[in-house]
């Protein structure tokens, strides 16, 4: 792979083994808003500097780009993981096949590594016949891997006792104004890998809060790295979004270092709460 003076590889992200026995890496690439072929630009880039997971959704509307950026990468396909999601409209045993055609279709990339209900809707209460339909969908080969998003524990334990089956992932909104102890405790119990949404609250304040600054000048690293690292110090799986290569190259490059108990403590203790109003009991994504 083409790598200049100026863009030094970052060291490689290392991956866990999921509950399925899959790999997934321990950093990915979030996807939501790169589109067209300045995303595919955006996500080819993010390969090249060594991200072998992305991120995507139907309600993205940009599974066609992921698909064009893995491709073209010169990465061969079982190297790099590609994570999509069901939208609530598509919940149901018959609507989740046809809409996991319709986007391994989009994708065009043989087969989907980790397969994703978005959000539980439980309004609509369909998400345990999703579910069955994702799992058969597994045993068919076309996805590796399948798992849950926004998912409380309550949803969790119904698809457990319902189907026998436990989710590899529970992607959730995380980032240190909401840590999640609680559900990530749940998580651990249950077997199932915590991924954090929004991972640097959207860049918002976050990286200027003085504990944060404070921690990443005493070791020399950017806000951003300091974050993504006390994600991974957790052990769940940030996929931060950029567009810019530089950006996503320093995003990536928390792997050559670690926190210390008393810095990860610090900077759980900007625990506030959601930063949006998407709570998985109420909020209903189509
Ligand atoms: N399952 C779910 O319900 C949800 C899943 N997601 C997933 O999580 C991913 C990440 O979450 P997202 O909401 O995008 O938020 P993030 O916390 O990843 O923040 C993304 C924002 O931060 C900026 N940014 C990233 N890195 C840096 C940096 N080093 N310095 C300065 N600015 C930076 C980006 O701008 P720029 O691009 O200009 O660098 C962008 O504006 C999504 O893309 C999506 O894949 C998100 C929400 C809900
Ligand atoms: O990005 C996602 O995965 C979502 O679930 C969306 O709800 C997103 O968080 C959003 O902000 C939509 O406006």
């Amino acid at each position: 792979m083409h790598q200049t003076r100026s863009t030094p590889p970052v060291p490689a992200i290392p991956t866990v083994t999921l509950n399925d026995g899959t790999e997934l890496p321990e950093l990915g690439l979030g996807t939501y808003k790169l589109l067209g072929e300045e995303g595919v630009a955006s996500m080819a880039a993010a390969i090249r500097s060594g991200y072998r997971l992305l991120d995507t959704a139907v309600n993205y509307e940009n599974e066609a780009e992921v698909g064009e950026a893995v491709r073209g990468s010169g990465v061969a396909r079982e190297e790099i993981r590609v994570a999509t999601k069901l939208p609530g409209r598509h919940h149901g045993y018959e609507e989740t096949l046809a809409s996991a055609e319709a986007s391994l279709a989009a994708l065009g990339l043989g087969y989907i590594d980790l397969y994703l209900i978005h959000w539980p809707n439980p309004s609509v209460d369909r998400y345990v016949d999703t579910w069955r339909a994702m799992i058969d969908l597994r045993e068919r080969g076309a996805v590796r891997s399948i798992g849950v998003s926004n998912f409380t524990e309550e949803m969790l334990a119904r698809l457990v006792e319902e189907t026998g089956v436990t989710p590899s992932v529970n992607q959730v909104e995380l980032h240190p104004y909401f840590p999640q102890a609680a559900l990530r405790a749940v998580h651990a119990e249950l077997g199932i890998r915590t991924e954090s949404w929004s991972p640097l609250a959207r860049h918002s304040d976050l990286v200027e809060e003085p504990v944060v600054t404070r921690l990443a000048a005493a070791r020399g690293i950017t806000p951003s790295q300091l974050v993504l690292r006390w994600h991974v110090e957790l052990g769940s799986t940030p996929i931060p979004k950029s567009s810019n290569p530089e950006r996503q190259r320093v995003n990536a490059d928390v792997f050559g270092f670690s926190l210390a108990g008393d810095e990860i403590e610090e900077i759980s203790g900007l625990e506030r709460g959601r930063m949006w109003d998407f709570d998985p009991n109420t909020h209903e994504e189509m």
